[in-house]
Order: C-alpha cells, then sequence, then structure tokens
C-alpha cells in the first residue's frame, strides 16, 4: 500500500470530522499489523540539472508543501471560526492579484492559459496546465468560458437518462420522474447529461475503462475526433500517453447518491478539464497550477493537494477572494485533521 494521510482522506456523505477520520485506514483493526515505511524526499519537485541556489529553493518549497500538510505553518484563529487557528498566509510569489474591475475567472485563465489561441493545438501546452478549485461550480464555470474560447465547432452530446429497474420501488419512481428531472440531475461520479466538445479540448475520464491500456479515471486526454455517439482522443497522461483511443458511450450509475431511485445514465465518461477539483486532481501532476479559491478549501487536506500537484515553485499561482471583512487579504484556510497523524510512527526511513 503507498499513501500519504496528508492528503484528502476518504468521502463520507454528510459525515463529521470523527466520521471523516474513523473511516480511514490507520484507524482499521487491522491497521496494527502494518509496517510503515516513509519516503523523504519529493520526487514531483526533483530535476537532476539544478543548482545549489535552485535546491536551497526545492528544498524550502518542498518544507513549506509538508508543514502546510501537516498543520505545522504559524495559523490564525478567526473570530467567528472554529476554536482550532487554520488560516495560514500564502507567501506574496505564489499570490494571483485580480484588478478590481476584472473577473477573477478570466484573470486566472489569462494567466494559467496565457496566448491560448496560439496554443490550444499544442498537446504539451494543454497537459502542463490545469486550474483547481474546491466546487464543481466553479469548475464547471471555468471549463465553459474556455471552452467558448476555442474558435472551434462545438458538438453537444446529450446523455440518455432512466431509472434503472433495479431501484426499489421502480414502478412508482418511474411514474413520479420525468426526463427533464433525470436530465437535471447533477450527481459526483457522474457526466452531466448535457456535454459540450471540441476537437482539441483537452478531457479527463472519470471512469476505469481500461486499466492496463492506461485507460483509468483521471487520465487526461485530448479530443481528435468527435462522431455521432462515441469520441477519439489522444492520451496525454500516464502509462498509456500518445497512445490514440476511442471512447464510447457508457452506462454510468452513480455508486452513491441523494436520489431515491438509480439513476442509469449513457453518456461518454468524460469531463472538459481546463479546471477541475482539487479532490479529482489528487494523484496528478501538473506544471503550471492555479488554484482559484472564491472561498477557502473546506475539508483535511484540500489545500495541501492543490499547492502538491504542481512540479516548481514558479509553477504555482494562488487566486484568493476575500470573504471575510477580518480576514487578511493574503490569508486562507488550511484544514488539517491532526487526529490522523497519531498512530504513524514509521519503522525506518528509506529514500524513494
Ligand atoms: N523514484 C523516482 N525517481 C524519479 N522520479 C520519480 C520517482 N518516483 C516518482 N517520481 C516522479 O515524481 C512524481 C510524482 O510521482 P507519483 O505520482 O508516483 O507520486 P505519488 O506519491 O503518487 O504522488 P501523489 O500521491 O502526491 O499524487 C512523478 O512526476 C514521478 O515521475
Amino acid at each position: 500500500m503507498g499513501g500519504d494521510f496528508r492528503q484528502i482522506l476518504p468521502v463520507i456523505r454528510g459525515g463529521s470530522r470523527e466520521d471523516i477520520v474513523r473511516a480511514s485506514i490507520s484507524k482499521s483493526y487491522l491497521w496494527k499489523h502494518v509496517r510503515l515505511f516513509q519516503l523523504t524526499e519529493n520526487m514531483r519537485l526533483a530535476n537532476e540539472n539544478t543548482s545549489p541556489a535552485e535546491k536551497k529553493t526545492i528544498s524550502e518549497f518542498s518544507k513549506w508543501i509538508l508543514d502546510l500538510g501537516n498543520g505545522k505553518l504559524p495559523a490564525k484563529a478567526i473570530r467567528g471560526e472554529d476554536d482550532e487557528a487554520t488560516w495560514i498566509q500564502i507567501p506574496e510569489d505564489l499570490l494571483m492579484t485580480c484588478e478590481d474591475d476584472q473577473d477573477p475567472i478570466e484573470a486566472i485563465a489569462d494567466a494559467i492559459y496565457p496566448d491560448l489561441i496560439d496554443n490550444y493545438n499544442n498537446k504539451k501546452y494543454l497537459r502542463e496546465r490545469c486550474i483547481l478549485s474546491p466546487k464543481n461550480e466553479e469548475v464547471d464555470k471555468i471549463n465553459d468560458i474556455m471552452v467558448a474560447k476555442i474558435p472551434r465547432k462545438e458538438r453537444v452530446y446529450y446523455s440518455s437518462d432512466s431509472i434503472s429497474p433495479l431501484s426499489m420501488d421502480f414502478a412508482n419512481a418511474e411514474m413520479t420522474y420525468n426526463q427533464e428531472y433525470l436530465n437535471s440531475q447533477k450527481l459526483s461520479g457522474v457526466p452531466n447529461h448535457i456535454l459540450r466538445l471540441k476537437v482539441g479540448l483537452p478531457v479527463m475520464l472519470t471512469r476505469n475503462l481500461n486499466p492496463s491500456a492506461g485507460l483509468c479515471n483521471g487520465t487526461r486526454l485530448i479530443v481528435t475526433l468527435l462522431k455521432k455517439r462515441s469520441i477519439q482522443a489522444t492520451v496525454v497522461t500516464g502509462t498509456g500517453a500518445g497512445r490514440k483511443v476511442s471512447i464510447p458511450r457508457i452506462v454510468i450509475q452513480p455508486t452513491e447518491s441523494h436520489l431515491p431511485f438509480i439513476l442509469r445514465r449513457v453518456q461518454l465518461p468524460i469531463k472538459v478539464c481546463f479546471a477541475m477539483t482539487i479532490n479529482k486532481s489528487q494523484g496528478q501532476s501538473i506544471d503550471n497550477v492555479g488554484i482559484y479559491l472564491p472561498k477557502p478549501t473546506f475539508t483535511h487536506g484540500q489545500l495541501y493537494v492543490a499547492v502538491s500537484r504542481t512540479t516548481s515553485r514558479k509553477g504555482l499561482k494562488i487566486l484568493l477572494e476575500k470573504t471575510k471583512d477580518a480576514v487578511p487579504e493574503d490569508y486562507t484556510q488550511n484544514i488539517v485533521y491532526k487526529e490522523i497523524f497519531s498512530n504513524l510512527k514509521p519503522v525506518s526511513a528509506v529514500t524513494n
């Protein structure tokens, strides 16, 4: 097993801090049988051809990221929040500013995707950058704005939605919920009813389609051809990088939802990924990361996951929006459930 308890813990719908911590593997009765080894070097930031000055910058940045993840950076408690001190100051060079008359989304889009019109055909350019934000709502907004900037013909893919016959009280549910209601559902892990695509867009798979061919949940691709019921794309991350693949529409059912029936959606298992949620970015390495925080992150490890996606300090830009008057402009919340670290004693240190 490999893992990092500074990262986002299991997601428990409506769960409290205790529920989330209790659901973690280190709280299992099996944990006492696990021998823990620790990796000591941040390989994502490592670079062979570095000068001593650059090495120093890397090691300081690496320490800042670890201290942030461990909840060890100096933090302030802000009145009105809980007793814990969770607000931290973001170093000036990592902060992005936005003029009063500028739309913050446009500002971060321009900073992370400079000269988009000259570069949207360039796979390397697209692979190397991404905007991260805590919630799907902002992520969808950013992606819509970015897609609109690409001067290519759009093709719209509508999902075909129905109620699974395996639903409890199926007959009743079929009578109660109409097609429009089914189409309007936005569920975690399920693509939306309407998917607007263009050739050249960066997209991410949201399902494990064929892991041995490198087509996993989270794999990023560039769309190369839009067919009536499927698309063709080139893989740009992971073990399948460079491959040309065909992505069909598949049946997707949410593993968990608030609905009183099981939704059955037939749609392409992809999402446009100029921007993605911080949770979805867990596991990705990205050279130019823009973190858009219209509100602070809200759960353990979210800020750490976001800042640790980057491969260099200069590739990280954070845009904060002022949420409360009591909060200085360069502060944001870093939530760390420190109790998660309580039983993590390594047997020895090894290098990666
Ligand atoms: N032994 C190694 N030598 C050199 N580079 C490595 C080594 N291991 C990993 N890397 C590089 O470090 C980066 C991060 O690796 P990887 O994604 O496997 O780490 P991870 O622990 O899964 O990260 P995270 O959990 O934070 O997403 C990648 O760019 C990878 O190529």
